[in-house]
């Protein structure tokens, strides 16, 4: 059998990726990630400046996940572009993803969005519209007519390819609409879910949160996230047009939960709290775990049971 994995006209070796934000914040971990077994990569998600963003503590490992509220800290999208453009030319055919957010807002999405369609990259892009940490700034994806208006603004002069990360949504209501919106437009892709927004962890010893910022509210990733991002990517995946394909993320630390998201529709697989726990072993394991799934159940391909996912009806 293959993990072979198709995603908008590529194909990778295997469907495996880091989630932004975890091991991907310059050009040496960029490099890790590229010699890993992971069948591709993305950048941390960039703002126009650079950022040092949320004081410390704003990342802890949880025993069933993290929590993070780290600020959108990042080199600047001058940096990563470049990094881009040199990788793009070294390796044509290996194509990854650049991260792309916004600090202050609507006019910074198009403003980052404008450099890019004038620069040399030609490669995917991951328009980050569910940062949950930036303080007093809505999530863009919450806001189904901002998300719209922005979409419009950006496709009057944007002509490379790129998709959205998502934030989860917790109601039919908001999956209907947010497909509504993403199907009116020639985005390649969604990537379902990013964290799951403003959770709160005590620390049991002391009574007291364990991250510094917003008074210890952060996003929560790991094994508490996966029914959620399961069901986003299967909503979505029921919603939106054949012709956008959808990326899962969200409590996937074993080959089976890699395998519950491709049988809910996912074609690629981001991997973020587990990546940051385990390292770039996590790959290779979940490689060796995912193909053993595959053999078990005779199929020869991702594409044998891709989105097939069984109902009780
Ligand atoms: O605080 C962050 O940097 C952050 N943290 C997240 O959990 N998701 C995001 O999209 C971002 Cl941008």
């Amino acid at each position: 059998a293959t993990l072979q994995a198709t995603f908008y006209g590529h194909t990778f070796d295997n469907p495996f990726m880091n989630a932004s934000g975890v091991h991907c914040m310059d050009k040496t971990e960029l490099d890790e990630l590229a010699a890993s077994a992971s069948g591709s990569f993305v950048t941390k998600s960039a703002t126009a400046d650079s950022r040092d963003g949320n004081p410390e503590p704003r990342y802890i490992n949880l025993e069933l996940g993290s929590i993070n509220s780290m600020g959108l800290p990042n080199l600047g999208l001058a940096y990563y572009l470049e990094d881009a453009i040199k990788r793009q030319a070294a390796n044509p055919d290996t194509p990854f993803f650049l991260s792309v957010a916004s600090y202050k807002g609507f006019d910074e999405y198009v403003s980052n969005m404008k450099h890019i369609q004038e620069s040399d990259y030609t490669g995917l892009v991951e328009l980050n519209l569910s940062c949950p940490n930036v303080p007093g700034k809505p999530q863009m994806a919450y806001d189904f007519e901002d998300t719209e208006k922005l979409l419009n603004e950006i496709f009057k002069f944007y002509t490379k390819p790129f998709g959205v990360k998502l934030p989860p949504y917790f109601d039919f209501m908001h999956f209907d609409k947010i497909a509504d919106v993403l199907n009116k437009f020639d985005i390649k892709f969604v990537n379902c879910v990013n964290s799951v927004g403003n959770g709160l962890y005590i620390d049991e010893a002391t009574d007291t949160v364990v991250i510094k910022p917003k008074g210890g509210f952060g996003g929560i990733g790991g094994e508490y996230i996966k029914p959620t991002a399961l069901a986003n990517v299967r909503a979505l995946r029921q919603r939106l047009n054949p012709s956008i394909d959808i990326i899962g993320t969200g409590g996937i630390l074993t080959g089976r939960d890699a395998y519950e998201h491709l049988l809910c529709g996912a074609s690629m697989l981001q991997v973020g709290t587990q990546l940051h726990k385990e390292g770039l072993g996590v790959f290779e394991r979940l490689n060796t775990e995912l193909l053993a799934i595959l053999e078990a159940k005779g199929y020869t391909s991702i594409a044998d049971f891709k989105g097939k996912l069984a109902t009780l009806d």
